[in-house]
């Protein structure tokens, strides 16, 4: 369980996330989702205990990040991509995490298998690609067997294929009871991926509700969500009136 209860980040005058108060239930997967700036990663950070409030508190398991004793076996994160020594291989990044995290050496071979990466387990991971990375980050979030997990924007440039094993994991790791939390600003995927929903803009609750609810008009969740993000949005272009299919032939070459 996480429980975020009136949190609160400044930067200098600007406000990145104001008087915010959700909780994430295990069981489920819960989407987190907002415009750009909204302030999603900046309260996952603040869960982590990487980033402190200037009020309010995120709890987990009801207790601060930093009051955890043992805290790679009761959160997992990934909320960087890339955030290994290039030089060093899978293998011996997790081995130091599990070193420094009170876990068995023997869980660095199993959530590799887990993820994907055992055959490539001893190459430099300077050398993966976006969706390698990807995995080798999660292996690292899942390797204490927490019952809390936070991925931050987890597909962000992976290909269909490491789209859809994201979406399984996060699925499965729900269905086993733990709590997952995951933002991402791909609506569709969300709605294929969430049951659960927290929607902020402007670092303040918009909606903490179910895809079911926001979709019960018979409307997309895309639609929803532009409903409710239409006072929040930082950047918005003009809008664009997509070709209808007779004009969106494709130009003829000579
Ligand atoms: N270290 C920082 N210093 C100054 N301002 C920051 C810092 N981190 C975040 N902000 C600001 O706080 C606000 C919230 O940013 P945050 O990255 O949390 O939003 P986000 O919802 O994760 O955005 P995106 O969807 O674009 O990743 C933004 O206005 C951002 O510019």
């Amino acid at each position: 369980m996480i429980s975020v209860h009136r949190l609160t980040k400044r930067y200098g005058r600007a406000v990145a996330v104001e008087e915010l108060s959700f909780d994430v239930a295990p069981g489920a997967v819960t989407g987190f989702l907002g415009p750009n700036g909204s302030g999603k990663s900046t309260t996952m950070r603040m869960i982590m205990g990487l980033d402190a409030p200037d009020a309010g508190q995120a709890l987990i398991g009801g207790r601060p990040y930093a009051e955890l004793t043992w805290p790679l076996r009761e959160v997992g994160a990934l909320l960087e991509a890339r955030t290994y020594h290039p030089g060093r291989s899978a293998h011996q990044h997790l081995s130091a995490l599990a070193a420094g995290g009170g876990i068995p050496r023997a869980r660095v071979g199993e959530v590799l298998e887990t993820v994907g990466l055992s055959e490539v387990a001893h190459r430099r991971a300077g050398t993966f690609s976006l969706g390698m990375s990807q995995r080798l980050g999660i292996a690292g979030a899942l390797l204490g067997d927490p019952g809390v997990l936070l991925f931050d924007e987890p597909v962000n440039g992976l290909d269909p294929e490491g789209v859809r094993w994201i979406r399984d994991l996060m699925k499965s790791l729900a269905a086993e009871g733990r709590t997952v939390l995951v933002s991402s600003h791909l609506i569709s995927e969300m709605a294929l991926t969430a049951e659960h929903l927290v929607v902020i803009g402007q670092g303040r609750l918009l909606a903490d509700t179910t895809v079911a609810e926001l979709t019960a008009d018979g409307g997309s969740l895309e639609e929803a969500f532009f409903r409710l993000t239409s006072g929040s949005a930082a950047y918005r272009g003009t809008n664009v009136t997509p070709p209808t299919s007779a004009s969106s032939s494709p130009r003829r070459t000579r």
